[in-house]
């Protein structure tokens, strides 16, 4: 076997943004070569004109390798003299030991003055495959209703394949194609101004942007569904101040949107169009070095650890293994996560609004004298004790409806986008709710209490019983409400509630016993006082029932005729429908998606569709032909 030997001289490295990387070598002749290899369009770019004896050829088997979907690289190499060699060598070494922050700058420009006049060798393909359960997860996404946009530094060619591959794209879809890969391009870049050229590429990307939008205004209406296809250096064009505008709204109207051959700035720039050009809520998912710039930009930034190294995890908001997790992440975990969170906030303005006014209509009722109704103690410990772990276990495990049935009906998810649940009305109908119980807490026990006998010898009430009184309703009522609210009980939620309902009696009994110069206005007041009265007992009973009781009507009149998704789903479940009337079960399933335009669902009901319209076609004709015999 012949060996040879080369010595490595100089390493260019590899980034996204010059999406190419070169060696210097020095063979055992003490001829020095470049070696360098990269995306083809970096490579063409790049190629002497001696050098592209190969280009056609090449280009034509690249095209067939990213029509079958592989990632493809072009190599080309350069012979260096050893004098020009040594000059840029000075050059690349100072550019090396630069510090500060323009390092990296002079190493590309050291780079790039010496990746020119290449000779092109022929290009190599590599599967990169999809990982598993990509399709399905794009399928539950689009049918949760979310929208998809594929950002990548691959060729057109394999970008467009991964897009029919994970059904982004089918057959049917009308594919609008941006690129700077058309004739008048070309001819203006042979001219060598550069002006000019800038010029047309620009009128070039205007025309196409608009024309677009022409091709989507005129099918708009009908089933026509279209997708975006734009080439990193069209896009260059199309993010610019004038143009993003037009860009962005074409791009909304079509249901897929891929943009290939980007770089790590463009893909963080077009994150950021479509969040402050939409105030929409962005995720960005990736798994490369190339996508943290994006990560970080989106309001949420999934990074997936794999192969590609550990950088988008580390800059990453939530990190995961696979694609496909994305899946329960989001339907899953970011439904129930939405819904524990905005319940939670409501319900902490519901419970201290209740309780700061029973405190403020008292100042009313003594005439501003500054006597506070409640002992000091029992007002420090009612967030810290009587009422914290309820609220707390309902924003941990509270599940509107179980994980399996998220992901079977994926539009549940909307309830987040749309914010159903932490919207002003749903707010205030929670202050409300506050200031109602308030209300009633206040007015109906002091009525209870104030013109009637309590102790035996007839004296009415002390004001330290009915604080006392009030507080133990404030309580309960607190208490059983957020048993309302919640809808998945298990024993934590048992012992949070009624656990937090005793804590006050036992705390009452204990602080009750204390020296009164500590427990003052509490001093033996249940042992002696409330506990031994008949109406104590009662007027907490009806009271705190008086105080749930306009929630509990209007959440049974909402439930009853104006139920959301997630009411009739419980509804089904707890009633065992999806079991005994499967018929119940399928026609809520069919609401359960939204109509989606890209994954295979909307794959399939489009084929449908088309065999529909081609039965109907055919049988049309031969009734056409079948009348045209008889009158014949
Ligand atoms: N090590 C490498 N050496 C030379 N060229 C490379 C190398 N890695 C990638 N390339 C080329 O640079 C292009 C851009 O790479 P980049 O990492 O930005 O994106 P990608 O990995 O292709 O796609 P994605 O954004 O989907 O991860 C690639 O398509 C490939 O042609
Ligand atoms: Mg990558």
């Amino acid at each position: 076997m012949d060996f040879r030997e080369y010595k490595l001289l100089n390493l260019l490295e590899f980034n996204s943004t010059r999406k190419r990387m070169s060696v210097v070598m020095k063979d055992e002749n003490e001829q020095i070569f470049l070696f360098c290899k990269g995306a083809d369009s970096v490579i063409f770019e790049r190629l002497s004109k001696a050098g592209r004896e190969y280009e056609e050829a090449t280009k034509v088997h690249l095209a067939k390798y990213g029509d079958a979907g592989l990632r493809t690289l072009a190599l080309a190499y350069r012979k260096l003299d050893e004098a020009a060699y040594a000059d840029w060598n000075d050059l690349f070494i100072k550019a090396k030991t630069t510090i500060g922050p323009d390092r990296e700058l002079k190493l590309d420009e050291a780079a790039d003055s010496i990746e020119r006049e290449l000779i092109l060798v022929g290009a190599t393909a590599v599967e990169d495959k999809l990982q598993s359960g990509v399709p399905e997860c794009i399928d539950k996404l689009a049918l949760a209703g979310l929208k998809i946009w594929v950002l990548t530094g691959d060729k057109m060619e394999t970008a467009i394949n991964i897009g029919f591959a994970c059904s982004l794209l089918r057959q049917d879809m009308k594919q609008i194609i941006v690129s700077l890969d058309n004739p008048e391009v070309t001819a203006a870049g042979d001219l060598n101004n550069k002006e000019a050229f800038l010029k047309v590429c620009k009128e070039s990307i205007l025309e196409q942007l608009t024309r677009g939008h022409q091709e989507v205004s005129v099918d708009a209406g009908s089933d026509a569904v279209y997708a975006l296809v734009i080439d990193g250096k069209a896009l260059g064009y199309a993010l610019e101040d004038d143009m993003k505008e037009k860009f962005l709204q074409l791009a909304i109207r079509c249901a897929s949107v891929i943009c290939c051959r980007v770089s790590p700035k463009q893909k963080a720039l077009v994150t950021r169009l479509v969040k402050e050009g939409k105030g929409r809520t962005t995720l960005a998912v990736g798994d490369g070095a190339n996508d943290v710039g994006m990560i970080q930009e989106a309001d949420i930034g999934v990074g997936i650890s794999g192969v590609e190294g550990m950088q988008a995890v580390m800059a990453s908001d939530f990190a995961i293994a696979q694609f496909r997790f994305l899946e329960r992440l989001l339907i899953v975990h970011g439904h129930w996560c939405y819904k524990r969170i905005s319940t939670m906030v409501c319900y902490f303005f519901y419970k201290n609004i209740m309780f700061g006014l029973t405190l403020f209509y008292f100042q009313a009722y003594s005439n501003f004298t500054g006597q506070t109704l409640y002992n000091d103690w029992f007002m420090s410990l009612f967030n810290v004790f009587f009422t914290s772990l309820p609220v707390l276990a309902l924003g941990v495990f509270e599940q509107d409806v179980s994980a399996d049935i998220c992901l079977e009906f994926p539009t549940i998810y909307q309830q987040g986008p749309k914010n159903m649940f932490f919207s002003w009305a749903r707010i205030e109908r929670w202050i409300a709710n506050g200031v109602s119980s308030s209300i009633i807490v206040f007015f109906l026990t002091v009525n209870i209490f104030q013109h009637h006998a309590f102790r035996e010898s007839g004296e009415t009430a002390g004001f330290e019983v009915l604080g006392a009184t009030m507080y133990t309703v404030i309580i309960w009522a607190v208490n059983c409400q957020i048993a309302l609210a919640t809808s998945y009980f298990t024993w934590i939620q048992h012992v949070t509630i009624w656990g937090s309902i005793s804590l006050w009696y036992i705390f009452l009994m204990i602080y009750g016993v204390i020296n009164p110069v500590i427990s003052s206005t509490a001093y033996m007041v249940f042992i002696e006082t409330l506990a031994p009265s008949p109406i104590f007992w009662l007027t907490t009973l009806v009271v705190g029932l008086a105080c749930n009781l306009p929630y509990f009507v209007l959440s049974v009149f909402q439930r009853q005729f104006w139920p959301m998704d997630h009411h009739i789903i419980q509804e089904i479940k707890y009633l065992k429908r999806d079991t005994e009337d499967p018929e119940m079960w399928a026609k809520e399933m069919k609401k359960a998606v939204e109509k989606a335009k890209i994954g295979f669902t909307a794959r399939f009901e489009a084929t449908i569709k088309q065999v529909r319209s081609k039965v109907h076609r055919r049988q049309t004709n031969k009734k056409h032909s079948h009348d045209s015999h008889e009158l014949q």
